[in-house]
């Protein structure tokens, strides 16, 4: 079967000022009657250069304790390293249907590797307004190269280049949110497999939409991962839930967007908290984002932290191979 991507739906779209009702979410999700237009706080802001160490690991903790996500600055990936995953990834996306359909994810396969939609619809029978592509980007051992455009052909050069730098931001990440519960620096990167960190890409693609105020593109989760390290381009349309209200992440040109996922919540036995998101889309412009999901290996169990667990601090969350809680996740069952 042909898999329609909603970039061919947009283009269709486009002239009909209109969208298919399959992407029309019910009210309770519609964007223009849910976002909180009050004044709101601000999805905080981490300078990861602070040279006050106390300093950081404190901003760090509070931010994943309140918000379960914020942004750093100055994390020491190189503005042009940035900006050669966007144009890459952005030239993907240009590319004809035919051209991108050589990437398509392999039907029946197990992995979510490859170019895609979401087929199945969600519980109301809706669609999110998002075409992707994923493939891993470290470890080397786990690269699957056929899933990597190779055009434009820079493709390869420039996410080799970011998967270098965004493992420094990460083992920096993992330190401060460790030191942040008093365990040792290396206890929550070790908790999530260590040097065998899975590094998956995304890159999502959110077509221009005659009708944004009635769509979503991701539709509100949180991420399966232990952390998840996001670029956005441009376009803003993130937003999280805080205090029960959605609201808008800020677009700060450079700045990496990072996502407490579900692993750091459970082996933090619950004092981080992986965050509620969503995204929106927008009429005239195509938005994009790179998230990097750091996963466990399928096999690697992880479990509330042993340090944290106590009479008086019972384990919240049961200890469990990653690959057997991404599936209850995926298919809706219980943990
Ligand atoms: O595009 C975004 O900003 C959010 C994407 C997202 O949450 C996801 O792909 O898991
Ligand atoms: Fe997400």
């Amino acid at each position: 079967m042909e898999v329609e991507r909603v970039q061919a739906i947009a283009s269709l779209s486009l002239t009909t000022d209109n969208i298919p009702a399959e992407f029309i979410r019910p009210e309770k999700e519609q964007p223009a009657i849910t976002t909180f237009r009050g004044p709101v706080p601000e999805v905080p802001t981490i300078d990861l250069s602070d040279p006050d160490q106390e300093n950081l690991v404190r901003s760090i903790a509070n931010a994943s304790k309140e918000w379960g996500i914020f942004q750093v600055v100055n994390h020491g990936v190189p503005t042009d390293v940035i900006t050669k995953l966007q144009a890459v990834g952005k030239e993907f996306f240009e590319l004809s249907p035919e051209e991108k359909e050589v990437y398509a994810k392999i039907p029946g396969s197990q992995s979510i590797e490859g170019y895609g939609t979401q087929l199945q619809k969600d519980i109301d029978g809706k669609k999110p307004w998002v075409d992707h592509l994923f493939h891993k980007i470290w470890p080397p051992s786990t690269i699957n190269y056929r899933f990597w455009p190779k055009n434009p052909p820079s493709y390869r050069d420039a996410n080799e280049v970011y998967a270098k730098y965004i493992r420094e931001v990460a083992d920096k990440l993992f330190t401060s949110l460790s030191l942040g519960l008093g365990v040792k620096g290396h206890a929550l990167k070790e908790g999530v497999g260590g040097e065998d960190i899975v590094y998956m890409l995304k890159i999502n693609y959110y077509p221009p939409c005659p009708r944004p105020e009635l769509a979503l593109g991701v539709v509100a989760h949180t991420d399966l991962s232990s952390l998840t390290i996001l670029v956005p381009n441009e376009v803003p349309g993130l937003q999280v839930l805080k205090d029960d209200h959605w609201i808008d992440a800020k677009y700060i040109p450079n700045a990496l967007i990072v996502h407490i996922g579900d692993q750091i919540e459970i082996l933090s036995n619950g004092i981080y908290r992986s965050v509620l998101h969503r995204s929106t889309v927008d009429k005239g412009k195509a938005r994009m984002s790179w998230p990097v999901f750091l996963e466990p290996p399928a096999e690697f169990v992880v479990g509330p932290l042993p340090q944290l667990v106590n009479e008086e601090n019972p384990p919240k969350y049961k200890a469990k191979k990653f690959k057997d809680y991404a599936y209850c996740k995926l298919n809706k069952l219980p943990q």
